[in-house]
């Protein structure tokens, strides 16, 4: 059974990223950290199409090692072909972008763990599962991984998988260019030759630059090389030309590149030219596993992969660069509205959106982020409020139980510690922005006043901020709140975290059905995409309804609503449960006090025990998520 499209082999590695454009490596001063390698970011790219991919490569038994194997999977990369090397690191690499044409670069990859993959890591019933083998050239450069590409190419021969070569030549991987050279892409050498030309009849389709069929053909003449190869080789070649897009050989060289097979290119300005080519071949990949096996629609494969290198050109890092199937999609039908991709905002949010990892269908949150609440019961000190939100937190450890869809709202004024331990339990975890109760909308002094302090918030949490409007607010106070939720919002993306807005109008005047939906168009137009809706339990259908209808107006990729609860007593937030779970965009609930309220007061005042504390928040946590389980199961029942 097939239940694999593609598997590729060799290189993993973390790319840090240099951060500023323009300068030299020498003077970077902050990196950006992704995963790369090339078949690692062919993984992921063609997972990002709906392709169902693997990699076969070495991680060392360290953080970065642990890092790659989880973003693989949070890519949607089968990492059964990770392994994990006991003694070798990761391989890291360190690159810039110093202008259009060059990018400095450094492997720091010797006896890295991938390196160290041998015949042992590939594993026969593996390789059966594969519609297709990508092989790069990296790992033919010494014996032993040689070797395990080598089996690996066999076995995908024994049961009738497509194999296929991206050239990726690195010199300085090869031996043949220093430390200094990682930028390198091309020294000419007899022995890179003669290893590549030894193996090119095991591929079905060989990809390369002109230089890299330089290098596989002996000769610098492109139409010759291509020659040489076709004289090795029945592989259908492509052959990348940067900005010119591609051209693909299925029988005999023509005398000219233009007579091969092309596909539509894309006008666009350059940012980043490193990653193209991975890019480019998951696209690729795409449309040569869409035909059948032997007949694949070439224009339509290399506008896929046109469009996928474009995007990797246009924006920061390797792997993030590159699109989801939808946005593909979206981009092919509409096309090229501004040469500069990365400041497309329509692009920009259908990339944001339709590639974030992490399954929250099903939110169940206990907040405790209240801070002026807290503050104001007897008994408070910031010491013994920061010891209570640890103790919040160990009763949603204790219901979440390991498993998904739980989660937390917690402050870091008073709830740092806790905050801090619930990084990495699986938690998700957002974190409030808003100055507690104000209006007009101000935020926590710690962020800054250009919101930079959110540089240095965990990835994973979630920039949450309440704000408390009303469809009949007067102008200026509107547009005062818009521009601080904008404000935060766009340092919220710029540092890559989620936003989620709460508004609760019925504090500031009468609702009605339609209250709710009005304020989520005005703050779409403002220009603020939340991941995530907060919102007041609303009590009937219709106001749902228009709530819902506003943001799919808008959004269709965000990750759903959240009900808020105010308060309210349990049997309030039953029946708001009840109205509420009957529409799926709402995931579930965040809610607070009437978890938290009474026993917070009690501990304050000494008459209850920590664990007693814990018990009791786990208990009532416990019994909320059981009545937002139930309400969910009647709404699926009935529809
Ligand atoms: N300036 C550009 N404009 C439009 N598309 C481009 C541009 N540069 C590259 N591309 C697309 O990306 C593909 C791959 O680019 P390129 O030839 O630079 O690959 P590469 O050298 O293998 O990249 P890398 O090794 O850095 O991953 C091209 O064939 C083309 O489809
Ligand atoms: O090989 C490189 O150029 C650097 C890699 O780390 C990068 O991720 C890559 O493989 C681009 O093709």
């Amino acid at each position: 059974m097939k239940t694999l499209d593609v598997i590729t082999i060799g290189r993993s590695s973390v790319d840090l990223y240099g951060q500023q454009v323009g300068g030299r490596l020498e003077d970077m001063g902050s990196f950006a950290k992704y995963i790369g390698g090339s078949p690692t970011n062919i993984a992921c790219g063609t997972a990002r199409l709906g392709l169902r991919s693997a990699v076969i490569t070495r991680v060392g038994d360290e953080h970065m090692g642990r890092f790659i194997r989880e973003q693989l999977q949070r890519e949607g990369v089968d990492v059964r072909g990770v392994t994990t090397d006991p003694e070798r690191l990761t391989a890291l690499v360190l690159l810039g972008i110093r202008d259009e044409d060059s990018f400095p670069l450094i492997f720091y990859r010797e006896n890295c763990a991938d390196m160290a993959l041998s015949e042992d890591d590939i594993d026969e019933g593996f390789i059966a599962e594969a519609r297709s083998v990508l092989a790069t050239g990296t790992h033919l450069s010494h014996p032993r991984t040689e070797a395990a590409v080598l089996k690996a190419l066999e076995l995908a021969r024994k049961y009738g998988a497509k194999t296929a070569l991206d050239i990726d030549y690195r010199p300085n991987l090869w031996g043949v260019a220093g430390h200094d050279e990682g930028e390198s892409r091309f020294v000419e050498s007899e022995k890179v030759t003669a290893k590549l030309q030894s193996v090119l009849y095991l591929f079905d389709l060989i990809v390369g630059t002109e230089e890299e069929f330089h290098i596989a053909g002996g000769t610098s003449d492109t139409v010759a090389a291509l020659r040489v190869v076709r004289g090795v080789s029945d592989a259908v070649l492509v052959c990348k030309r940067g900005a010119a897009g591609a051209v693909a050989f299925e029988g005999a060289i023509p005398d000219s590149l233009d007579k091969g097979e092309s596909g539509p290119g894309f006008p666009i300005e350059v940012f980043n030219v490193l990653g193209a080519g991975d890019g480019f071949f998951s696209g690729l990949l795409k449309g040569w596993l869409e035909g059948s096996d032997d007949q694949t629609d070439w224009p339509t494969a290399l506008q896929y992969a046109n469009a996928c290198g474009a995007f990797a050109v246009s924006r920061h890092g390797c792997t993030p660069a590159y699109p989801s199937l939808t946005e593909l999609e979206f981009f092919l039908k509409r096309g090229v509205i501004r040469p500069d991709l990365r400041n497309d905002a329509e692009l920009e949010q259908i990339h944001w959106a339709t590639n974030r990892s992490g399954d929250w269908s099903s939110m169940r949150v206990f907040a405790f982020d209240h801070r002026k609440q807290l503050e104001e019961m007897d008994g408070y000190t910031p010491g013994k409020g920061g010891a209570f939100k640890e103790l919040c937190l160990k009763a949603a450890l204790r219901v979440q139980d390991g498993q998904r869809g739980y989660g937390i709202l917690c402050d870091t004024r008073i709830g740092k510690r806790a905050l801090q331990a619930a990084s990495g339990t699986g938690l998700w975890i957002g974190r409030p922005c808003e100055w507690p109760g104000s209006r007009p909308l101000t935020l926590e002094p710690e962020l800054g006043a250009d919101c930079g302090g959110l540089s240095e918030w965990a990835r994973e949490n979630v920039v949450k901020v309440l704000c408390f409007c009303h469809p009949d607010d007067d102008a200026a106070t509107r547009a005062d709140q818009e521009s601080v939720v904008r404000r935060l919002f766009t340092a919220a993306r710029r540092n890559g975290l989620e936003f989620l807005l709460e508004i609760i109008p019925s504090k500031v005047g009468p609702v009605d059905d339609q209250t709710t939906g009005v304020l989520i168009r005005q703050f779409y137009a403002a220009g603020i995409y939340p991941d995530w809706w907060k919102l007041e339990p609303l009590t009937t259908r219709a106001a749902w309804a228009n709530a819902i209808a506003a943001i799919e107006a808008h959004d269709r990729h965000m990750r759903g609503i959240v009900v808020l609860g105010l308060d309210a007593p349990e049997a309030e937030l039953a029946a708001s449960f009840e109205v509420a779970a009957g529409f799926d965009l709402v995931r579930g609930f965040a809610v607070g006090r009437t978890i938290f309220g009474e026993v917070a007061r009690e501990w304050l005042a000494g008459r209850v025990s920590d664990e007693d504390a814990v018990a009791r928040m786990a208990k009532r946590y416990r019994r909320l998520c059981g009545i937002w389980d139930r309400a969910r199961e009647k709404a699926r029942q009935a529809a």
